[in-house]
């Protein structure tokens, strides 16, 4: 028995939509038909009434924190993974900086698999570049890649040895996966929790600088020039960052790059004080040039998509005020109503632009065979209600984690059924 989505609007091309019945068996999308051709035979099959909302291969999202092993009472794989299909996404990547780190093959399996008995997506676990993220000796990249994990990162630190980053870009290289480097140089930031810019100097503190980041990212492209590796920037946020990046790509070295929805919307003057940790992540909030520039990037193709970092932590953690609770916000929830809403609805970006930056292109990015909408594929499958308007409530989430900048926020745009090769794994 199959399931036949009936009058689902696919996008055809930019904003243009089409209405369509979607069949969906073993998993796979079997067949994508006209809705006047009366063709489908509802015979034997289960039927999901789409009614007009849009309907879009899964969302993909390349950079998010689980906390499973070690970290449980900020999230776990059964909540990240619900939260995550709450949010419309059917894959997504876990950042290996658990505790354990994922460093080793012992633990690879571990998460791979809770996520098979307790997650309801698909997980692809990263693991460490070094040993315990501590940036001192390389993991064993064989043995990891052997076990699972699509790529290497010490995701929540800096690689700060330029040597050490070379030894793994080039062993990478030579095993055909990705590094993915969160860009940060420890020398510059100490201690800071804002970054430097109007901010800071309103409430007298130590900013965290934009070289903080672009220094790294300079540095790792010269070693990914050297290497041949495929680079891949986490979380791009300043203005600096997107430079080198755009410049590397014209002149050939294979680098690649994200950016999350808050670095997009919110700069470090919409911070409402020092009390409020939920403005508080990693990058920082930037200044609104560097937000212009990350928006730039992305239209013009230099960060080839959008990932939440998805960051949850605990109310007790975040209670502890701008200085002292630790760096993330969520993003499952509100990733695509936030985008939608605030460049898509607003006439900045066509839907299918947005769509791609979350399916299609991270699909492509890191070789993977999902985030596609067609005949053959699997059926990880998004319905969303680009109508109804709604304030972000965080004690709606199904994450632990209610550490969000954005509530109270009215957008429309909200996933309202969420499908893994074919089986429904979140519906409103
Ligand atoms: N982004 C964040 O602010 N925090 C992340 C670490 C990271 O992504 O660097 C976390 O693990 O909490
Ligand atoms: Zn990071
Ligand atoms: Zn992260």
């Amino acid at each position: 028995m199959g399931i036949w989505i009936r009058n689902a609007s696919v996008i055809k091309d930019g904003n243009e939509l089409e209405k369509k019945h979607v069949l969906v068996e073993d998993g796979k999308i079997s067949r994508i038909i006209e809705t006047d051709g009366g063709s489908a035979d509802l015979t034997g099959h289960e039927v999901v009434e789409a009614d007009g909302k849009l309907l879009t291969a899964g969302l993909i999202d390349m950079h998010v924190h689980l906390r499973e092993p070690g970290f449980e009472h900020k999230e776990t794989i059964a909540t990240g993974t619900r939260s995550a299909a709450r949010g419309g996404f059917t894959t997504i990547a876990c950042m290996p900086n658990t505790r354990p780190v994922i460093d080793t093959v012992e633990t690879v399996k571990y998460v791979l698999d809770k996520a098979q008995t307790e997650g309801v997506v698909r997980v692809l676990p990263y693991g460490c570049i070094t040993k315990n993220e501590l940036g001192r000796e390389l993991t064993d990249f064989e043995a990891l890649k052997e076990a699972g994990v699509i790529g290497f990162t010490d995701d929540g630190v800096g690689v700060q040895s330029a040597q050490m980053m070379k030894d793994a870009m080039a062993k990478a290289a030579s095993i055909g996966l990705p590094v993915i480097a969160h860009c940060e140089d420890n020398t510059l930031v100490e201690g800071a929790a804002v970054t430097e810019g109007a901010f800071a100097k309103k409430h007298g503190l130590k900013g965290i600088p934009n070289e903080s980041e672009a220094i790294h990212v300079g540095r790792d492209i010269l070693l990914a020039e050297a290497t041949g590796v495929h680079y891949h920037v986490c979380h791009v946020s300043t203005e600096q960052s997107v430079r080198l990046i755009r410049q590397a790509k014209q002149i050939g070295i294979k680098v690649t790059a994200e950016v999350c929805p808050h670095h997009l919307l919110l700069s470090d003057e919409d911070i409402p004080g020092v009390d409020d940790a939920n403005w508080k992540m990693n990058p920082p909030l930037r200044t609104p040039r560097d937000v212009q520039a990350c928006i730039e990037g992305l239209v013009d193709g230099t960060l080839d998509m959008v990932v939440t970092d998805h960051a949850p932590h605990s109310a007790e953690e975040k209670a502890r005020g701008l200085m002292l609770a630790p760096f993330g916000i969520v993003g499952f929830e509100t990733a695509f109503p936030l985008l939608y809403t605030k460049f898509v609805a607003t006439g900045q970006w066509t839907l299918q632009f947005l769509v791609d930056r979350m399916t299609k292109t991270p699909a492509e990015v890191f070789g993977l065979p999902w985030g596609r909408l067609a005949e053959g594929a699997a059926a990880d499958l998004t319905l969303i209600d680009l109508e109804t308007e709604k304030a972000v409530d965080p004690e709606e989430f199904a994450s632990k984690g209610r550490n969000t900048p954005f509530t109270g926020w009215k957008l429309k745009g909200w996933p309202t059924l969420t499908m893994v090769e074919g089986k429904t794994v979140w519906s409103e």
